[in-house]
């Protein structure tokens, strides 16, 4: 199963490699702007799932917002110890 470190990895290699098609490479060529756009609609949809949906689909929202999140880390070069610092 994917976790936090080992798709932080994958996101990480995406943006350096730049695969073609890559969501991710797209998201980051868009942009800190564009993904914190991205990040403050994720939360909004889990704040929504958590109190109207089922926990099937708030666990499915905080993964992307988890995602997002982790794009915009890689966006602003901040590595999982920077953040992990502050836990
Ligand atoms: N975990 C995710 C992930 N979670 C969310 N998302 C993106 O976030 C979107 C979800 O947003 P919404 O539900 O709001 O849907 P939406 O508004 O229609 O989305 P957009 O129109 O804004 O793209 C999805 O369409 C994906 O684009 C993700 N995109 C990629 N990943 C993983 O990231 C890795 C790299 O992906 P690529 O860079 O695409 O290869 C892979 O392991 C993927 O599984």
């Amino acid at each position: 199963m994917k976790t936090f470190e080992t798709l932080f990895a994958e996101l990480t290699e995406k943006a350096e490699t730049r695969p073609a098609g890559s969501g991710t490479v797209a998201q980051l060529d868009a942009g800190v702007h564009a993904i914190g756009k991205k990040v403050v609609e994720e939360a909004a949809e889990v704040w929504m799932a958590a109190e109207y949906q089922s926990d099937s689909e708030t666990a499915e929202e905080i993964s992307q917002l988890l995602y997002h999140l982790q794009v915009l880390m890689v966006a602003k070069g901040l590595t999982l110890e920077d953040v992990y610092t502050h836990l």
